[in-house]
C-alpha cells in the first residue's frame, strides 16, 4: 500500500514538475513575443538556425545529418569572418524554446556568399524538401517553422492597404503599418486532407507536378466561410466525383510548401458499391484505389535516393501527415484482417 502510495506520489511530482516546466516555458515565450527588449536580451544567449535563400543549414554527424543550431556569439564571429556586420543577427525571428529553456531563432543570410558561409559554419545549406529526408524526424517541424516564418516576413514587407512599408516587432510575431495602423500576423491557409476508404482499399491521387510515382491522399484549400466537413465533402466531390461519409478526425500539421498551410487530416469512407472515380483532369493527373498490400509495401519503401530511379509507386515521407493517415489506415486494416482470420 505504502509502496503504491510512494509510486503515485512520485508520479504526481514528476507530472507537476514537467507541467510547470512547460507552463513557465510558454509564459516566457509569450513575454519574448510581447517585449522587444526581453527578446533582444534572449537572443544574446540563444541559438540561431541559419537559412540561405530559405534552405536550412545542416551539419553532418556520425549518425547522419542534423539541423545546425548556432550560438549567437559563434554566429557573430562567423559573420565577421565573411565580412558582414555582426549586428544582422538582430534580424533573427523567434521560433521557440528548447526543453533546456534555450530560446531558438531563425535567420536568412541569402545575400551572403553561400560557399564561404558553408565553409565557416562547417555545414551545407540544403533545400527543405530534401532536408526532410536527411534530418531526424523530430527536427522537421522546427526546420519547417523556421522557413515559413522567414518566408512570411520576406513577402509581407508592405501594407496591402497603403503600400507603405510594414515594420516587424523584435520577435517577428507580427508586422505593423504605422501609416494605416494595421497589424499583420503570420498566416497559414487551412487545407483539408482525407484518406478515403471503401472498406478494403484506399483512394490516392497524384497531381502532374508531383515527383514521378508519388501518390497522396486527396487534399484541398478551404474556401472562405467553409467548415472542415464542408471543405472535405466538396474537395472529394470536385476532384474524384465521389460522396464521402463517416468523417473521422486524425490530426493536424503545419505544412510549409508552397506557402504555409494548416493541414487538417481526416479519414472517410464511401459506399463500396459506389467507388467509380470520375477524375477532374484539370486538378489531378490520376486517382486510383490501392490495396492493403500495395500500401504496406509503399510504406516500407525507404526514403528516395535521388540518384536512383524512383519506385513505380511511393507515398509521401513519414513527416507528411498523408503518411500518418496511410499508417493509421494500414493498422486498422491489419486489425480487421486478424479479426476475420486473414493474413
Ligand atoms: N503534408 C501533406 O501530407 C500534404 C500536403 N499537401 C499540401 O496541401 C496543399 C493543398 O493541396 P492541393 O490539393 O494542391 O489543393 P487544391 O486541391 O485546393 O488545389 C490547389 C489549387 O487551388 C488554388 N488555390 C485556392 N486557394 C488557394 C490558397 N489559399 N493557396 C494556394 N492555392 C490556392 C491553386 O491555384 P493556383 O496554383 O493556380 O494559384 C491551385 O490550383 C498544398 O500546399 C500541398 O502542398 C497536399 C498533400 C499532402
Ligand atoms: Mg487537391
Amino acid at each position: 500500500m505504502l509502496q503504491s502510495f510512494k509510486y503515485l506520489f512520485s508520479c504526481n511530482l514528476v507530472l507537476s514538475r514537467s507541467l510547470s516546466g512547460y507552463v513557465s516555458r510558454m509564459r516566457y515565450l509569450m513575454r519574448l513575443k510581447e517585449d522587444d527588449e526581453a527578446c533582444r536580451e534572449a537572443l544574446k544567449s540563444g541559438k540561431v538556425l541559419l537559412y540561405h535563400k530559405l534552405s536550412p543549414l545542416l551539419r553532418k554527424t556520425s549518425s547522419g545529418y542534423k539541423l545546425a543550431s548556432l550560438k549567437t556569439s559563434d554566429l557573430e564571429q562567423i559573420l565577421e569572418k565573411v565580412g558582414k556586420d555582426k549586428h544582422i543577427v538582430n534580424e533573427s525571428f523567434l521560433l521557440g524554446c528548447t526543453d533546456k529553456d534555450e530560446p531558438q531563432f531563425s535567420l536568412d543570410v541569402g545575400d551572403l556568399d553561400r560557399s564561404a558561409l558553408e565553409q565557416e559554419c562547417r555545414g551545407m545549406f540544403v533545400d527543405l524538401r530534401k532536408a526532410f529526408f536527411m534530418i531526424p524526424g523530430p527536427e522537421s517541424p522546427l526546420a519547417a517553422k523556421g522557413q515559413a516564418l522567414l518566408r512570411w516576413h520576406q513577402t509581407n514587407c508592405f501594407c496591402s492597404a497603403t503600400g507603405q512599408p510594414t515594420v516587424r516587432n523584435q520577435s517577428g510575431s507580427f508586422r505593423v503599418c504605422h501609416s494605416s495602423g494595421i497589424t499583420y500576423y503570420p498566416k497559414m491557409a487551412p487545407v483539408v486532407i482525407v484518406l478515403v476508404s471503401d472498406g478494403s482499399r484506399c483512394l490516392l491521387a497524384r497531381q502532374a507536378m508531383f515527383p514521378p510515382g508519388m501518390y497522396s491522399a486527396l487534399s484541398g484549400f478551404c474556401d472562405m466561410g467553409e467548415s472542415v466537413e464542408e471543405a472535405l465533402h466538396r474537395e472529394v466531390a470536385e476532384e474524384v466525383g465521389l460522396e464521402v461519409e463517416n468523417l473521422q478526425y486524425s490530426g493536424s500539421q503545419h505544412w510549409p510548401f508552397p506557402q504555409s498551410s494548416f493541414m487538417l487530416a481526416c479519414h472517410a469512407t464511401v459506399n463500396p458499391d459506389k467507388t467509380q472515380v470520375n477524375i477532374d483532369k484539370a486538378e489531378l493527373e490520376d486517382a486510383r484505389w490501392f490495396t492493403y498490400e500495395e500500401i504496406t509495401e509503399a510504406l516500407q519503401n525507404l526514403p528516395r535516393d535521388p540518384r536512383r530511379e524512383p519506385p513505380v509507386f511511393w507515398v509521401p515521407p513519414s513527416y507528411a501527415i498523408a503518411n500518418q493517415l496511410l499508417q493509421e489506415w494500414a493498422n486498422h486494416q491489419q486489425l480487421s484482417r486478424k479479426l476475420h482470420g486473414l493474413k
